[in-house]
């Protein structure tokens, strides 16, 4: 077979074996380890799988994302937009003041964050914090948020000339730019309860996102910022709900761009995340997304490398003639609480072994033994691991080897005729699959 054929066949035939496999068990794996081996709610993960991967397309089951993620470093916190002279990505975190944007930073970092303020009390973060994430080389930014915050109203305003400015300053380099943009997933569930009572809720104005958040996703497209919807404290919400919040998300946003009469094509149905930063769940896929974002830009990348490190001197004033309009926005009804991360782990931690020990478990949790017998569905524990290139790829079944092989050609790392050979393998037995279902069909 031909080099083209074959990559015809990966490429017609990939979906089709991913979709085909069980996909969750590495990350239900990490999760439950995270929660120091209480039980996960599993039914509510793998509905956040499903959305999560329906959604955005998505890989979850690799690992990849995830280590690029495992060293971080603050880099400073600026009360004025610092001028770049490096283009690196830089990753925007942003939403109302409590929305859950420092949480999501913490969590999306491997391995300790205790730089990363987090509080109930809205307005914790007042200043750009900058971290460097050394694998990727992008810089994450922690913001202050829009909105409600209690703070004296003359700071509240100098965070959205802040907020603002960085965009402004921003959008220079907005090929290097990823915006998450977050929501409290409990709003739009409000919104999806009020349409459920009654349709004509959908229309009405004062139901909905926060005047905040409408003005600030207003700004967001005047200024073709692209952006990607981060729905937050997904815990906080029974899983059944969450195709009707994502629904009335949409009806959210289209209402809005109606409201604008955008006469520009502008992006209607943006990637929306699923995330909790108290279970972890849609961590790896936000990784995934950030890593293979940047990733896919090596020409970029390499461009980066002649940059220099951000200079903490060097500050762009705003411009004062845009300073008026702000973000302007009511206090939240909702009650928060304090929330322990746990560290989402992609690959778990002892390499060689396939299940923890008895002694490493009751190291974290006493309850192990008798909550994992229960509790545990035998597939959720790691089967086997194998190492491809430089990249752990973590847990591995028999199945969705297949799917980390066929990763593993499209990266066109180290192919060797074995791994060619159980690909064509498995692409030859999906065409017999494929006439044997058209024929019982027929
Ligand atoms: N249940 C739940 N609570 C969360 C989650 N994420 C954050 N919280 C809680 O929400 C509150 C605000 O979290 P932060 O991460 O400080 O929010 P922020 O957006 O950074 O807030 P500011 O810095 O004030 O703008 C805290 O009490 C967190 O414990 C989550 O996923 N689930
Ligand atoms: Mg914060």
């Amino acid at each position: 077979m031909s080099n083209l054929m074959m990559k015809e066949m990966v490429a017609n035939f990939k979906t089709c074996v991913s979709n085909s496999l069980t996909r969750n068990e590495d990350y239900e794996w990490n999760v439950f380890k995270a929660n120091n081996y209480k039980t996960p709610d599993s039914d509510f993960i793998s509905k956040c799988f499903q959305f999560n991967e329906f959604l955005n397309g998505i890989d979850r089951t690799n690992s990849i994302g995830n280590n690029y993620f495992l060293d971080h470093s603050f880099v400073a916190s600026y009360d004025k937009v610092p001028t770049t002279s490096h283009k690196k990505f830089e990753i925007a975190i942003i939403g109302r003041s409590n929305v859950g944007k420092s949480s999501l930073v913490s969590s999306i970092f491997k391995g300790k964050a205790t730089d990363v303020k987090i509080s109930k009390t809205p307005g914790r973060t007042q200043t750009l914090n900058y971290f460097l994430l050394k694998r990727l080389n992008l810089y994450l930014v922690d913001m202050p948020g829009y909105g409600f915050a209690k703070v004296p109203k003359s700071l509240l305003r100098g965070w959205h000339v802040l907020i603002r400015d960085y965009f402004k300053h921003r959008m220079n380099y907005d090929k290097y730019l990823i915006t998450l943009w977050l929501l409290d997933v409990r709003r739009i569930k409000d919104f999806a309860d009020a349409i459920a009572k009654n349709p004509e809720n959908a229309t009405n104005p004062t139901l909905g996102l926060k005047k905040s958040d409408v003005e600030f996703f207003h700004y967001l497209v005047k200024n073709e910022i692209p952006y990607t919807i981060v729905l937050t404290k997904v815990d906080k919400q029974n899983y059944n709900v969450l195709g009707e919040v994502i629904k009335s998300l949409r009806i959210l946003l289209l209402r809005e761009l109606k409201e604008l009469k955008m006469t520009k094509t502008v992006n209607i149905s943006p990637n929306i995340i699923l995330s909790s930063a108290k279970r972890g769940h849609g961590i790896p896929e936000i990784r995934n997304f950030i890593a293979s974002t940047v990733t896919s830009s090596l020409d970029l990348l390499e461009e980066n490398s002649k940059f220099s490190e951000i200079s903490v001197n060097e500050f762009e004033e705003g411009d004062d003639t845009e300073r008026g309009a702000i973000f302007g926005g009511e206090e939240d009804e909702y009650e928060e609480e304090e929330i322990e991360i746990p560290q989402v782990i992609a690959t778990p931690e002892k390499k060689s072994k396939d299940k923890p020990t008895k002694e490493e478990v009751s190291n974290d949790d006493d309850e192990f033994e008798t909550e994992s017998k229960q509790a545990t569905p035998k597939s959720t524990a790691p089967k086997k691991h194998i190492k491809i290139s430089t990249i752990q790829m973590g847990t591995l079944t028999k199945q969705n080897k297949y799917v980390q092989r066929t990763k593993h050609l499209d990266d066109k790392v180290n192919r060797s005729d074995k791994q060619y050979k159980s690909y064509e393998d498995i692409v030859k037995y999906k065409i017999r699959e494929e006439r044997r279902k058209s024929a019982t069909k027929k």
